[in-house]
């Protein structure tokens, strides 16, 4: 059921193939996408009605739910239901405002000094996958770090749900979040909404959050053709565990299959140091796959996944450092040992007790990360995703003494004679 390959059978370029996903050789969902963004751009609200017809099969009547009809949807919870997203907000919201940090002042020479102060992005765009899964747990964590930054117009869109409503738990967080609409609309379309804005839909600067390869492919069309900027392409969620003879295979068994059922296109990667463990927790994924409720989403995703059994700690981190996982799960007793050298990966979960479910709902860390292999140049996305840092200088009569003879030489050097008078009109007052 999972495909097995010995690290030393494989050579640098299989290795590469290996680590490859989500490719569209044929430009296939591009082409899809591009026509989608142009629709969204010629025909905005109408747009959106239609593709939430075509693609959501259902017919709205309007295209958003405003504060009034959210709480009247969230009042379906149940008691404990409130209380665990409460938690989940109140951890998510204690390691993101730990994130607000003011940067020191910096005398580079003495009367010269610069620092940096964070503003808020004005004009955010949170998008809320809703296709195979409605995730609220997505929404707080983007709406947590974008209120704690003080973002002042949230814009969220999720796909309509069959009911043509949202889900009382995504009505239940944006009362949490004090979030006045939600527009219905879901995949490229919403994320082009955002970009160029819509009759109902405001354009924003910068479109936070995950989705299917329509929407992460949206996300990167709209980075390179718009002023407005994305956190990163956060697109099928994937894991790799690492494990030795020290992990429980039941465990892990248990985590491969909980990226797995995200998506047809999710990947679970086993890197294992033991060949008695790669057949253990085959034989468990056996066991558990047939019961989850989303089997069928599961088994594709687990064709689509592999294991690799490795000689040592390291050369599984090596392997992973070129894979660079959206998740990475250290499942084994020695985990410190291996911590150092994890250069590429999203987020991190550490020892057979950490499984990677308590960071997708609640331990306090990001659940949005960057997958592909994005993860070798981004970070998931946090407080600092939702502002810019500014940077500040201040020069006093000794600063200018002591720094524009410097800057008058390098202006010359320059041949840019206007630079260097700027100072020098300075220095002979
Ligand atoms: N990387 C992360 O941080 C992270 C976090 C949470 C979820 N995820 C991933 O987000 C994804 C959510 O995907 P989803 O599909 O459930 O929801 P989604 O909201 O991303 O996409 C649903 C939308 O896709 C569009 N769509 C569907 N089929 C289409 C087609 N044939 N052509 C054009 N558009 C089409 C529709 O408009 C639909 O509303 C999953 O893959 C999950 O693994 C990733
Ligand atoms: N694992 C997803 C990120 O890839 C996040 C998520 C939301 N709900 C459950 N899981
Ligand atoms: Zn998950």
């Amino acid at each position: 059921m999972l495909r097995t390959y010995n690290y030393q059978d494989l050579n640098t370029e299989d290795l590469q193939q290996l680590v490859q996903r989500n490719v569209d050789p044929a430009n296939e969902i591009r082409t899809i996408v591009e026509d989608i963004i142009s629709n969204v751009r010629e025909h905005g609200d109408n747009a959106l009605l239609d593709y939430a017809r075509k693609f959501d099969k259902v017919q709205l009547e309007k295209l958003y739910l405003d504060k009034a009809e959210l709480a009247e949807l969230a009042q379906a919870l149940q008691p404990e239901q409130k209380e665990a997203l409460k938690t989940a907000y109140q951890n998510i919201y204690k390691f993101h405002q730990s994130q607000l940090s003011n940067e020191g002042k910096i005398e580079t020479m003495p009367g010269v000094t610069c620092w940096r102060e964070a503003r808020p992005i004005e004009k955010v765009g949170l998008y809320i996958p809703g296709g195979t899964a409605v995730l609220p747990s997505t929404f707080l964590m983007l709406g947590i770090p974008a209120r704690i930054a003080g973002c002042k117009e949230i814009v969220v869109c999720s796909p309509p749900q069959k009911s043509g409503k949202v889900n009382a738990f995504i009505a239940y967080v944006a009362e949490l979040l004090d979030i006045d609409r939600i527009y219905f609309a879901g995949g490229a379309q919403a994320i082009a909404a955002m970009a160029y804005g819509t009759e109902s839909i405001s354009k924003v600067d910068k479109i936070f959050g995950p989705g299917n390869q329509f929407v992460t492919k949206a996300k990167t069309i709209i980075q390179s053709t718009t002023t407005t900027a994305i956190d990163m392409p956060a697109g099928p969620s994937e894991v790799l565990v690492i494990a030795d003879e020290t992990a429980n295979p039941i465990f892990v068994a248990a985590d491969l299959l909980a990226q797995a059922e995200h998506g047809i296109d999710s990947q679970a990667v086993l890197a294992t140091t033991s060949e008695q463990m790669a057949e253990a927790v085959i034989a468990e994924l056996n066991k558990q796959l047939p019961v989850l409720p989303r089997a069928e989403i599961a088994e594709q995703a687990i064709k689509n996944s592999y294991a690799v059994v490795v000689s040592s700690l390291n050369q599984a981190m090596q392997f992973s450092n070129l894979y660079a996982p959206e998740h990475l799960i250290l499942a084994s007793e020695n985990w410190e040992q291996i911590t150092g050298d994890i250069i590429n990966a999203g987020s991190v979960f550490l020892g057979n007790l950490t499984p990677e479910s308590v960071g997708d709902y609640a331990s306090g860390t990001n659940h949005t990360l960057p997958t592909s292999a994005y993860a070798r140049a981004y970070s998931g996305v946090s407080v600092d995703s939702f502002v810019k840092k500014i940077t500040f200088q201040h020069i006093s009569p000794q600063g200018i003494t002591n720094i524009g003879p410097t800057v008058e030489i390098l202006a010359e050097l320059e041949g840019l004679h206007a630079h260097k008078n700027a100072v020098t009109v300075r220095l002979a007052k």
